[in-house]
């Protein structure tokens, strides 16, 4: 079985009468220390889908494995254990506090885990050796996208859950964003997952998830990744 399992997997939303299915018989396996982006376009599922994995919602039918244990079946108590110690997630717009420092905004989340990296370690390792003690105002949106990256891997998480990561980012700034998610996967052995509606960073990832009107259309596995130093678009 793979680390992470979603297996006929559905999330209805009751709208009156009407109900939306956002996810209709989702089902795909990532490998640990993966690199995996789920594409589609929008309103295809793709972020139902990661918040699922990062147990900010729950399906309605379905198995959803993690490392063995099906979340799914979960209580309130053990997804917000889950969430905290087990995943990091990075937003497209950052979701930094706005009144606390990089370094500040870094340990409001290693704080809370036991063996968390050290904050200033890991702003270091995502380049902001300058920028530890700057408030996000302060730093440019990659700058705080890294930020917020640091936050999410300095909880040591099993999984790192990337909605849109370079999506409200240049070019130049995005593919140094894609860099350092692809070092967590490659140097660290994190497993990462990113939903993109951009096909063309599809390239970089071990394993492409195809989503189109709430279901997956089909899955691909790329033998050898670009280098993100290779990669146009
Ligand atoms: N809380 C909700 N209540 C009702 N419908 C929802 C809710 N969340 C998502 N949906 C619907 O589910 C479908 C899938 O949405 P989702 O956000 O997963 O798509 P997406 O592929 O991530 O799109 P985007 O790239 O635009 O974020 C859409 O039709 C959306 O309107």
């Amino acid at each position: 079985m793979a680390y992470i399992e979603m297996a006929h997997s559905f999330k209805r939303y009751h709208m009156g009468d009407t109900t939306i299915t956002a996810n209709n018989d989702v089902s795909f396996g990532i490998e640990k220390g993966e690199l995996a982006i789920i594409l589609g376009s929008s309103g295809a599922g793709k972020s139902t889908v990661l918040n699922i994995l990062g147990g900010m919602d729950t399906n309605s039918e379905g198995q959803v494995i993690i490392d063995g244990k099906d979340i799914s079946n979960y209580t309130a108590h053990q997804l917000t254990d889950y969430r905290r110690y087990d995943i990091g997630f990075v937003f497209q717009f950052y979701n930094l506090v706005a009144n606390l420092t990089a370094k500040e905004n870094v340990e409001l989340a290693s704080e809370i885990v036991k063996d968390a990296q050290d904050p200033v370690q890991t702003l270091i390792d995502v380049g902001l050796k300058d920028r530890i003690n700057n408030f996000p105002a302060q730093l440019s949106g990659g700058e705080q996208q890294r930020v917020a990256i640091a936050r999410a891997v300095a909880k040591n998480p099993k999984i790192l859950l990337c909605d849109e990561p370079t999506g409200a980012l240049d070019y130049n700034t995005g593919k140094q964003v894609l860099q350092i998610l692809q070092d967590q996967s490659r140097k660290k052995g994190a497993t990462v997952v990113i939903v993109t509606h951009n096909s063309a960073i599809a390239p970089i990832a071990d394993r492409v998830i195809h989503m189109h009107d709430a279901r997956v259309k089909s899955i691909d596995i790329n033998e050898h990744p670009m280098d993100i130093k290779d990669l146009e678009w």
